[in-house]
């Protein structure tokens, strides 16, 4: 691996956002309240185990990532929390609450909002209408109970939902090709838009898979900032799946391990990458200390 010379270089731990002065993990003060658990999640396709027994909790208004090798189960674990799979075995619960067996389209309404791997905008539309169905379910008027309310507070609402659209657009600064076929963008702003798609939702939890495929050093650069700042900003709990380990590094609070569907490891960035297990495993080294993790580990 080249020296470490990115500036997604590995940083110190973040503060944990559950408590001033603390570290995420130390064991000062009450714990929070996590807004999402998983709790042994086996996931099972025919003879394939996706996942085996995967237990983890989310806490409120933190960065958590979860990586490891190709395969080993980090889209699978997503899809569970989003609701595209079921488990097999086990649980989820978001707010305390057992979302199980909550059909997808629910869990938007209740806070969990999701960007993909591979893009899902819709590419003939423009940059604003795709940003604007991701709010529809937000609208209380819908045609028919809007239209004796038209006058006044369906066209009200209508304002501010494109006031707060506009707020994204900014904050993501995607100004310049808000009136864009969003099929004609470069790859890094077609993420962004799908990104705003999902702020859209205004979503308690983001769930990103691997924000930062295919993008050059700024467009990374560029993505974990505006990451950091709907945490630290717009108090958003993040978690993501990302191949880019300095990025993993840089941004998260707390980072789990996957392999062969199975939880290797869980910890701050720093105690993660010390661990024997998660070196072997996901690293591909034996006993040598870890110089850098600035290029992704795996492809
Ligand atoms: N719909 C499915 N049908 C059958 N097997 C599946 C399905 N989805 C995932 N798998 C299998 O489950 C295992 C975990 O896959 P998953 O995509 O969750 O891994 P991953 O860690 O996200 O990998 P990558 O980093 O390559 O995206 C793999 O063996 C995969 O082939």
């Amino acid at each position: 691996m080249a020296a470490d010379a990115s500036p997604t270089a590995v940083a110190p731990a973040r503060p944990d956002p559950t408590g001033p002065g603390r570290h995420a993990g130390e064991a000062q003060g009450p714990p929070a309240a996590p807004i999402l658990a998983a709790e042994h999640v086996t996931l099972r396709f025919g003879g394939v185990r996706a996942l085996t027994d995967v237990s983890f909790e989310v806490r409120r208004g933190e960065v958590f990532s979860i990586i490891g090798p190709n395969g080993a189960g980090k889209t699978s674990m997503v899809n569970c929390i989003s609701g595209r799979y079921r488990p097999t075995e086990g649980a989820i619960r978001f707010d305390g609450k057992d979302i199980t067996r909550l059909p997808t389209r629910k869990r938007a309404g209740i806070g969990i909002g999701r960007t993909f791997q591979n893009l899902a905008l819709f590419g003939h539309m423009t940059v604003l209408d795709n940003i604007m169905v991701g709010r529809h379910h937000l609208l209380r008027h819908g045609f028919w109970t809007g239209m004796p309310y038209w006058l006044l507070g369906a066209q009200r609402e209508e304002i501010a939902h494109r006031r707060e659209v506009e707020e994204i657009i900014d904050f993501l600064e995607i100004q310049h090709v808000r009136k864009a076929t969003a099929g004609t963008l470069s790859y890094g702003l077609r993420k962004r838009v799908e990104l705003a798609r999902a702020v859209a939702l205004k979503p308690k939890l983001i769930l990103l898979d691997e924000p930062m495929a295919g993008m050059n050093l700024e467009e990374k650069e560029d993505m974990a900032r505006f990451i950091l700042d709907l945490n630290e900003e717009w108090g958003m709990t993040v978690l993501m799946i990302e191949h880019d380990m300095g990025v993993v590094m840089d941004i998260s609070h707390r980072v789990m391990v996957l392999d062969f569907g199975r939880k290797i490891a869980e910890g701050t960035p720093e105690a993660v990458l010390a661990d024997p297990h998660v070196r072997r495993a996901y690293l591909g080294e034996a006993d040598e200390v870890v110089h850098d993790v600035d290029e992704p580990a795996v492809a």
